[in-house]
């Protein structure tokens, strides 16, 4: 061992790194070579490299249950003369019998420090499956509860960043283009989803018209995220309100 320098557990190989943060990535594309899965490999092999612990829900390649329905529920309804799925997933998560793929990715979100949604945009939003995750995971009790919403939300030690592809490009998705501001977009999935489980939510990664673009201008779209992850734990959160995504 003489002469040797370790760097485990003491210093970040990066000095801009976070040795020791844990990242979770949620990631929804059933093609590994396309381009959403090249930017999910960018970021495992970027913030590997920093030292942080980094785990990937690879939604198709996992068959994840995207429906809201009775089989969540390992136990007796509340209920069983009127089915409501906010009232039973409330219910059953605080007496611990949600079914165990849900149990499971709620673990994944309580151990992470940060979350990265890697999807390529579905009808101004995210693909079902994901949508799905959202729906069973993020349930009453978990993640958010009533007051306990927004910056009370109960993952507000958490960031929370949303990465995609488009099929159209900057030009449409500007202010004045026929799409509007991509920012419009982002209200429901950052304010409505996000912040209001209380994460807080950096900028998005927002990867316009891959399959438009030159090879050289995709390649160079997924090192420009791999360089912004290089100094990702530096960022601030946006202010999620009205006026970042309206004014
Ligand atoms: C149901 C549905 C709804 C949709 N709704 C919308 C919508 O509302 N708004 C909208 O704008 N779009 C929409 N789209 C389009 C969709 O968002 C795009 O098709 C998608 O974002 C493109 O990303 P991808 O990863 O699938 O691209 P891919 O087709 O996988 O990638 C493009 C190209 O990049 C190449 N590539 C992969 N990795 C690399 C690399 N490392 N370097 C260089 N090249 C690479 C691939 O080989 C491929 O040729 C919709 C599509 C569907 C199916
Ligand atoms: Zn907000």
């Amino acid at each position: 061992m003489s002469g040797t320098v370790s760097l485990v557990g003491t210093e970040d190989p990066r000095p801009w790194g976070r040795a020791g943060k844990r990242v979770l990535i949620v990631y929804a594309h059933q093609e590994p070579k396309s381009m959403n899965g090249s930017l999910k490999d960018a970021a495992v092999t970027e913030l590997s490299i920093q030292g942080c612990q980094v785990t990937v829900s690879d939604l198709y390649a996992m068959n994840f249950e995207p429906r809201a329905t009775k089989k969540d529920f390992a136990g007796p309804l509340n209920n069983s003369d009127f089915f409501n799925y906010g009232v039973e997933a409330h219910s059953a998560y605080k007496k611990g019998f949600l079914s165990s793929d849900v149990i499971e990715e709620q673990k994944k979100v309580q151990e992470a420090d940060l979350i990265i949604f890697q999807f390529p945009l579905y009808w101004f939003s995210v693909p079902a499956i994901m949508k799905g995750w959202m729906d069973r995971v993020l349930c009453q009790g978990f993640a958010f509860d009533f007051p306990e919403c927004f910056d009370r939300g109960f993952l507000q030690n958490k960031l929370a960043l949303i990465s995609f592809t488009t099929g159209g490009d900057a030009e449409l998705y500007s202010k004045t283009g026929l799409s509007g501001d991509i920012k419009y977009v982002l209200w429901p999935l950052q304010h409505g989803v996000l912040h209001f489980c209380g994460f807080k939510v950096l900028a998005p990664q927002v990867t316009f018209a891959p399959e438009y673009s030159s090879e050289d201008k995709r390649k160079e779209m997924v090192e420009s995220w791999a360089r912004r992850l290089e100094t990702i734990w530096k960022e601030k959160p946006i202010n999620c309100t009205p006026s970042w995504y309206f004014e």
